[in-house]
């Protein structure tokens, strides 16, 4: 696998509370990785610290080495303005901006300073496209992206979320609000993705992770319990404690 996010020792506290510890491990280029873990043991948390949107919560303080091709995007002078240019997310709840299916996936270009429209037309109907959101909005563009269902908002905020460009894509818990069927389409949409993205998502949902994505990490009270092939943790986890977890013994 080649390396695109290294993280080695990563602390993190919230005020004197350290919810994350020592957190040691490599993600892969264009793989799909899922955090799992009880509710509370720092998945969320971890994600956050990918982004740096831990720097929006004022009693947060990280520590360690996280770095995407090499570069630590902890550092004091990392530019967190390009770097969440470069990583793209999405929620659990779907968020589209209270304006047109247009102008959401535009939104992000434009800030970026894209102003022609036909440029911006191409970048709307790529990012649909990508999204497998083109052909049920390609005729109604101008209408409100909050007038969707469910399913077809979430893949509006994955298409927004790309219509930047990103390396690594982020997503937390992005099928909890949705149907079985709109679950399913966010799943395979996922597995195309990691073609073009590295994909990190925190799932709840044990048999999703072990569906969708190539490596597992289990976290457990701020630790990293285990981390593997998603294929091997799934039949032969190494740790008692993963074993439970997946088994449904606790969590
Ligand atoms: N902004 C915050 N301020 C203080 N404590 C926080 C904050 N956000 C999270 N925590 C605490 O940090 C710990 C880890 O939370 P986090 O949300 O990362 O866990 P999680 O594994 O993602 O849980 P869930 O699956 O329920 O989302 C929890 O004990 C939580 O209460």
């Amino acid at each position: 696998m080649s390396v695109k996010i290294r993280t080695r020792g990563v602390d993190l506290y919230y005020g004197d509370r350290q919810v994350l510890k020592n957190i040691t491990f490599d993600m892969g280029e264009n793989m799909v990785t899922a955090f799992i873990g009880p509710s509370g043991c720092g998945k969320s948390s971890y994600l956050r610290c990918l982004n740096r949107m831990n720097d929006f919560i004022s009693s947060a303080r990280v520590e360690g080495i996280i770095e995407f091709d090499g570069e630590n995007i902890l550092a004091d002078d990392t530019d967190v303005i390009a770097l969440r240019r470069k990583v793209g997310m999405v929620f659990q709840k779907p968020n589209p901006f209270p304006m047109s299916i247009y102008d959401n996936i535009a939104y992000g270009p434009r800030l970026n300073g894209v102003k022609d429209k036909g440029r911006l037309d191409e970048i709307v109907e790529n990012s649909l496209q990508g999204a497998a959101l083109w052909d049920e909005v390609k005729d109604k563009l101008k209408s409100s992206g909050t007038g969707l269902s469910g399913g077809q908002q979430q893949r509006l905020c994955i298409a927004r979320a790309i219509a930047t460009q990103p390396d690594i894509l982020l997503m937390d818990e992005p099928t909890s609000a949705l149907d079985p069927m709109s679950t399913a389409r966010v799943e395979e949409l996922i597995s195309e993705l990691k073609r073009d993205y590295t994909v990190v998502i925190v799932t709840h949902n044990m048999q999703q992770a072990a569906r969708i994505s190539d490596y597992t990490a289990f976290f457990l009270l701020g630790d990293l319990i285990e981390y593997d092939r998603t294929a091997k943790m799934f039949t032969s986890p190494h740790d008692k404690r993963t074993e439970d977890y997946i088994s449904g013994r606790f969590g």
